[in-house]
């Protein structure tokens, strides 16, 4: 196993996570039911936001934290899913990644939530 290089790395983190979400009986039905992700066009962009985060990419210009402001306004977005949403993710990197920038997947994962979780709790 290598670590977080290329764009590709981070394409095949994003597919291989949301595959896993999206069935996942905790969290699932947010991006199933309330969202009604078209993950073809959401993966790209999730791509981008990973690729600013770990690797310098300049492609991801949004803020996501009003895109879950509004998804919690829509259906409460609980610890418990936030919990189920990391372990995801950790698995995942875990899965297929080893190294300094997956270990920073990982730990800017838990501070982002962690920011999201703030805001939605200030949101109520
Ligand atoms: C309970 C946890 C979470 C759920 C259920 C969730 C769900 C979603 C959904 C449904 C969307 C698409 C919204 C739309 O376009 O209509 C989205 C977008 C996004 N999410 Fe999350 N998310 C969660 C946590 C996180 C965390 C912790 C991060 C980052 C570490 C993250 C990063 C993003 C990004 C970058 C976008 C794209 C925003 C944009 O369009 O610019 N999400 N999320």
């Amino acid at each position: 196993m290598s670590d977080i290089k290329t764009r590709a790395d981070l394409e095949q983190l994003v597919r291989r996570f949301y595959e896993k979400a999206m069935q996942d009986a905790v969290i699932g039905f947010l991006f199933t039911d309330v969202a009604n992700l078209d993950l073809a066009s959401h993966a790209p962009v999730i791509a981008d936001f990973w690729e600013m985060v770990l690797l310098g990419g300049t492609a991801y210009r949004q803020n996501p934290i009003p895109v879950h402001l509004a998804l919690n306004r829509q259906s409460p977005l609980t610890a418990d899913h936030f919990d189920r949403w990391l372990t995801l993710w950790k698995e995942t990197v875990d899965e297929l990644f080893t190294g300094n920038t997956a270990e920073q997947a990982k730990i800017r994962a838990l501070s982002i939530a962690t920011v999201m979780q703030t805001k939605i709790y200030n949101d109520r």
